[in-house]
């Protein structure tokens, strides 16, 4: 099932995300109330068509936090190292998070800005969880439990601030560093999660990946961070990076895939 948040005319809205065979047309069926929770929210019958006028996707949550995992794939911490970006050739055997904030939130065609104290900022497409259930000092056995599903997200760096500044807060931080979308998927095969980007149209294969590669799985992240921290609904886990990433400049448009979710697409526009 799809979970999509939407405006109708500047109203912010929940809705499943439906296929009528018939006319091959996709509908927002909108919904009574918030995905997450004990009471589930049901279709209010009102829907609209997912192309129609005055429709626009919504980052599909507002998380409280937003955790990251850095090198959390062996190709990536290789690429790093390769790119120069990193003194380590592979992968730490401990699991590295980090946080974004909030407001670094935008949703499917929002701009990415990118900020004028940067010169290098970078594309990394992932697969990100988005927890149902509050979870904490949960098992990784529990953990699966509490995730409500799946969506895409580019975890935009400025790189070589990752490198000058002492902490990542504004290389990974900054407004708009993360584009989320374009809905909630609950049913993905999240232990094979194809990734794959696109860069102006074009494919760049050498960023893609699947998260059969993870080196700490999906569980694993959840019962890690669910330990130190409690992991309140709609919040999001990026779960990490495959492969290669690669330049952003103004005006390049940035397309995360995940098969089995859909595509995020975001322009990039300068900033002040
Ligand atoms: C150091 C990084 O930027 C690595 C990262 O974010 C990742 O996904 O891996």
């Amino acid at each position: 099932m799809r979970i999509a948040r939407f405006s109708h005319n500047g109203t912010p809205q929940y809705a499943f995300v439906q296929s009528d065979k018939s006319s091959g047309r996709d509908y927002l069926a909108v919904l009574d109330g918030y995905p997450f929770g004990s009471q589930p929210a049901r279709p209010t019958g009102e829907r609209f068509e997912l192309d129609g006028e005055g429709i626009r996707l919504l980052a599909p949550v507002i998380p409280s936090k937003i955790y990251g995992l850095a090198k959390n794939y062996e190709a990536h911490a290789r690429f790093m190292h390769s790119q120069g970006h990193s003194h380590e050739e592979h992968a730490p055997r401990d699991m590295v998070v980090f946080m974004k904030p909030s407001t670094s939130v935008i949703g499917p065609d929002d701009p990415i800005v990118m900020p004028s104290f940067s010169d290098d900022m970078n594309f990394e497409p992932e697969v990100a969880v988005v927890i149902g259930r509050i979870a904490k000092n949960v098992t990784e056995a529990e953990a699966m439990d509490h995730v409500l599903g799946f969506t895409c997200v580019n975890d935009v760096t400025l790189r070589d601030l990752q490198g000058s500044d002492p902490m990542w807060t504004r290389a990974k931080g900054f407004d708009t560093s993360c584009p989320l979308g374009p809905w909630i998927e609950t049913d993905l095969d999240w232990r094979d999660a194809r990734i794959s980007f696109r860069l102006n149209g074009e494919d760049v294969p050498e960023a893609n990946g699947t998260t059969a590669n993870l080196i700490h799985s999906i569980p694993e992240q959840i019962a890690r961070i669910s330990s130190f921290a409690t992991l309140l609904p709609g919040d999001v886990i990026m779960t990490g990076t495959p492969n290669a990433y690669g330049s952003l400049h103004p005006l390049d448009e940035a397309q995360v895939t995940v098969e089995g979710i859909g595509s995020l697409r975001n322009v990039v526009v300068k900033g002040q």
